[in-house]
């Protein structure tokens, strides 16, 4: 069955889809089928989520999955709720010091709150379903940890004795509301449906990989791409770092419009806002294709060439737009700059780049984006034909990761000081 989740966000989409493959399910987002989802801003967490399923659901006539997740507190008698959304605060640290300053002077005792996730399942027809995880804590009374992410410094998970600012992300997501309540949909689902037969095999728990050898508290850093293709070859690249890395899966936030007119313009200001979000360092990636035969088109319109709003399409546009352009004519280069920019406002910034030709039809299944039609002669493949390993070494971004790499062999770089005459 194909379940529509309500979310742009691909590494959510794909997380939701691990976690539903006992069910059979197929889980696709709205980056993949657009659907008009009606903002809702004045109404409760569960009454949002209910409407925004409910309206996915008619619109593209499949289920259809929604949540919506909040801290949920009381205060003088009266339940509040605090989400990425409260206030007109935009960072997460002005939000936090708001909230504490909301609840100064209460004692711990009357500090416990809930954080909650509701998840709402809504059938064409008009059915709905929903399911609830929850976690309890306290807010604390300052926060400890200047390293968390989001409300995660001032909130205390009672079960796991640590604030959520304290835990790995496999540890956050374990006790979080949004894991539980995608588990009870699961439970509900199997608990409707006949049991497989008992003569099916079953299925192999998946090799645990090593734990990473214990380091002296790895840099936190939160990668600040929605774009799942991304994160893999980020995630892989910086490896070596042992640094422990958040995605906007832990944090769901929306990066800001891209409208500089440059890659290090755009990586910057994805960091820079990504960091002021989540109070951790953030690393940001803005990357194109640059056509020489097109005058440097897509470049910084990459994502959005032609208006068109997926791979395929813009691939399709890619090469109709290079048809009358010939052999050593489609020359073109790849362009990556990373941003790796810190809570205090400073930024680092590294660039790579990859040369190679614009095929006249693609080539390969793997990769994301431009890749089945960028060939590397050198390598004699295209990106899609690679492995991710292959990729990253003839890669801009691989290139752009090595002088990451390079500058933080012995952590941080040291700051340049800049003297004004
Ligand atoms: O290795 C690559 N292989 C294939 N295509 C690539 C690659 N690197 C960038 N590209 C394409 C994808 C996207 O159309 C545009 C980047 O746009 P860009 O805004 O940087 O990324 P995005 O919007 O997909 O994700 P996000 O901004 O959340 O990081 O260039
Ligand atoms: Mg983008």
């Amino acid at each position: 069955m194909r379940v529509l989740a309500t979310t742009t966000n691909p590494l959510k989409a794909q997380r939701l889809q691990e976690l539903l493959r006992p069910l059979g399910w197929q889980v696709i987002s709205l980056a993949e089928q657009q659907v008009p989802i009606p903002e809702v801003p004045h109404l409760s967490p569960l009454d949002s989520a209910l409407v925004r399923a409910a309206a996915a659901a008619k619109a593209s006539g499949i289920p259809a999955i929604a949540d919506e997740s909040v801290f949920e507190l009381q205060v003088n008698g009266k339940l509040e709720h605090y989400s990425m959304h409260f206030g007109p605060w935009n960072t997460a640290l002005e939000r936090n010091l708001r909230l504490l300053e909301r609840l100064r002077g209460l004692p711990i005792e009357r500090r416990g709150a809930r954080f909650i996730t509701v998840m709402a399942l809504a059938q064409p027809s008009g059915a709905l379903e929903v399911f609830q995880g929850e976690t309890a804590g306290l807010i604390l009374q300052r926060m400890e940890n200047q390293g968390g992410i989001g409300y995660d410094p001032l909130f205390f998970v009672t079960e796991a004795s640590k604030t959520l600012a304290d835990m790995t992300p496999e540890e956050r997501e374990a006790v979080s509301p949004w894991r539980r309540a995608v588990e009870r949909l699961v439970e509900a689902q199997q608990a409707s449906k006949p049991r497989l037969q008992p003569s099916m095999p079953a299925a192999q728990p998946e090799a645990k990989p090593e734990p990473p050898p214990p380091q002296p508290t790895p840099m936190r850093v939160l990668v600040a791409t929605s774009n799942a293709g991304k994160f893999k070859e980020l995630r892989e690249g910086l490896a070596p770092l042992g640094w422990q890395l958040f995605s906007l899966l832990d944090y769901p936030f929306k990066l800001p419009h891209e409208d500089g007119s440059t890659f290090e313009d755009n990586a910057m200001l994805k960091a820079a806002f990504a960091t002021k979000q989540v109070g951790i360092p953030a690393l940001a990636d803005d990357s194109g294709l640059e056509v020489e035969a097109l005058q440097g088109e897509p470049g910084v319109y990459s994502a959005r060439y032609g208006g068109k709003s997926s791979d395929t399409e813009r691939n399709l546009y890619l090469l109709d737009r290079l048809r009358h352009v010939k052999g050593e004519e489609r020359r073109a280069k790849f362009v990556a700059v990373l941003v790796l920019a810190y809570p205090d406002g400073h930024l680092e910034a590294y660039r790579g780049e990859a040369h190679g030709l614009i095929l006249e039809a693609p080539r390969g299944e793997g990769g994301f984006g431009y890749d089945p039609l960028f060939y590397v002669p050198e390598a004699g493949k295209t990106f899609a034909e690679m492995s991710l390993e292959e990729k990253a070494h003839y890669s801009h971004r691989g290139k752009a990761l090595r002088a990451l790499l390079e500058a933080h062999r012995n952590g941080p770089p040291p700051r340049e000081i800049v003297v004004l005459e």
